[in-house]
């Protein structure tokens, strides 16, 4: 079956030491991953190891170097290096800071209707669209005409979400969306996530440096590793750790501390 998303042979590399330079630094080399429809999909990795970076591509903001991104077996972005406006709205993102993510300037109302006002659905239609998305992750629709950056952390996030979800995507990018936020409210959206998904059939490119987050979560896990993302069958299970998951293990602390 043609996966949703596939990437393929993809290399990357960033420019150093200023515009002049003919420096670069490798991100990516021969990288690969593939994401079925309605998968959870994690990319685990140490910061700098390039998670992001793939995340960018598969939202086709830069085109790779070299190689293939695919959405549902068709070149993301075409000949002119530009993504189709169909798979612009399929393919959805979240990010780590939703403050820095939202205008200061606009309502919460505003920041969800933005990805539907190419609709031209009338203004009544239209809030009642935002209230359903808002309601869909947890908000109360009364909270629409506020200012996004007067919610909390936690309430702007499930905002971002609730944009996220207004174009009805078939993939989201969640690069690193529950780091910002208190356990509580982490345990709370990835529940939500967990339930959009089922309702939606909504695929996940999980990104994350915390191994916490994963289990019970994502279905498959890729891990980076020397510039690549490495499939790797049960991160939780027995027997011998490739180091940079070993690493991202010993990160987690003992729920509660052994004494001695
Ligand atoms: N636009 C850019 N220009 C130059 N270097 C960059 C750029 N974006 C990322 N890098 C570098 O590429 C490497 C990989 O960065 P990337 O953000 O993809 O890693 P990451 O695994 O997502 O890290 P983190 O978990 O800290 O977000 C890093 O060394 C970073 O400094």
């Amino acid at each position: 079956m043609t996966p949703l998303l596939e990437m393929r042979g993809i290399h990357h590399a960033y420019r150093q030491g200023g515009l002049l330079s003919r420096r670069r630094l490798p991100v990516l080399e021969d990288a690969a991953l593939r994401i079925g429809a309605g998968e959870c999909v994690a990319l685990l990795g140490p910061t700098g190891s390039g998670k992001s970076t793939l995340g960018r591509l598969m939202l086709g903001l830069e085109p790779p170097d070299a190689g293939a991104v695919l959405f549902e077996g068709q070149p993301l972005r075409d000949a002119r290096g530009r993504v189709a406006p169909a798979a612009r709205r399929a393919i959805q993102a979240v990010f780590q800071d939703p403050f820095a993510a939202t205008s200061p300037r606009l309502s919460a109302f505003a920041v969800v209707a933005e990805p539907l006002l190419a609709g031209r659905l009338p203004r009544p239609a239209l809030r009642e669209r935002v209230a359903g998305l808002m309601r869909a992750v947890g908000l109360d629709p009364a909270l629409m005409d506020r200012l996004a950056h007067r919610l909390s952390g936690g309430q702007l996030q499930r905002l971002c979400i609730a944009r996220a979800l207004a174009p009805a995507p078939r993939l989201v990018l969640l690069d690193e969306a529950v780091n910002s936020l208190d356990l509580e409210t982490q345990a709370q959206v990835l529940a939500l996530l967990h339930r959009l998904r089922r309702e939606t059939g909504v695929a996940y490119l999980f990104v994350t440096h915390d191994l916490r987050l994963v289990r019970g979560f994502a279905g498959r896990c890729y891990l980076m590793q020397e510039r690549r993302p490495v499939e790797v069958p049960d991160p939780f299970g027995p027997g011998p750790l490739p180091p940079a998951l070993a690493a991202l293990r010993a990160a987690i602390l003992p729920a509660r501390p052994r004494p001695g």
